[in-house]
């Protein structure tokens, strides 16, 4: 016995937390997304959430998304950075290759390219609330082929609280 912590968070507790926290700057009022790169040794490189490129003030450029048919200019499709895509520009270091890309919602197809030329290896993801869309099954379709391996996330039912 040497009197170690038991009750410390695990890895992908820990970098999906990450995930998540990030997800909370982004300023989309129907879906926030988080995402934190981590190394084969378990440092994190880079982290992003969904969000206007920089220069693009999100008082200025829209964040609606209804009449997307009718009016693509005024809503935020055209705009918003996905949060795996900053999370991979915001890498400054270097390859991101054979890294663990973290995320709270499944990538889409634009995203899965990025993921697959990067070097990301692994993929983990909370929610996958667009399954069965053509660009889901379009970027699963890419994952499978590059041999990019992702799976669920598995909550442990720990509820971790942060105060600042
Ligand atoms: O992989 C993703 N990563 C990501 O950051 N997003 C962002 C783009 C949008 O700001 C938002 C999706 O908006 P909505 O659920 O209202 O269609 O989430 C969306 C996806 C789609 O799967
Ligand atoms: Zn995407």
């Amino acid at each position: 016995m040497t009197g170690k912590r038991e009750d410390y968070i695990t890895w992908d507790e820990y970098f999906m937390g990450v995930a998540v926290l990030s997800g909370k700057r982004s300023k989309d009022p129907s879906t926030q997304v988080g995402a934190c790169i981590v190394s084969q040794d378990n440092k994190i490189l880079s982290m992003g959430y969904n969000g206007f490129p920089l220069g693009c003030s999100d008082d200025e450029f829209p964040w609606g998304r209804e009449n997307e048919a009718e009016d693509p200019y005024n809503v935020k499709y055209f705009y918003s950075t996905h949060s795996e895509l900053n999370a991979i520009l915001n890498y400054r270091g270097g390859s991101l290759e054979g890294s663990k890309l973290y995320v709270t919602l499944f990538p889409c197809n634009e995203c899965a390219k990025a993921i697959i030329q990067s070097g990301i290896k692994t993929i983990v993801y909370g929610s996958d609330k667009y399954a069965g869309t053509p660009a889901v099954n379009a970027s699963k379709r890419m994952l499978n082929a590059a041999g990019v391996r992702y799976y669920q996330y598995q909550p442990s039912g720990r509820k971790i609280e942060i105060e600042v």
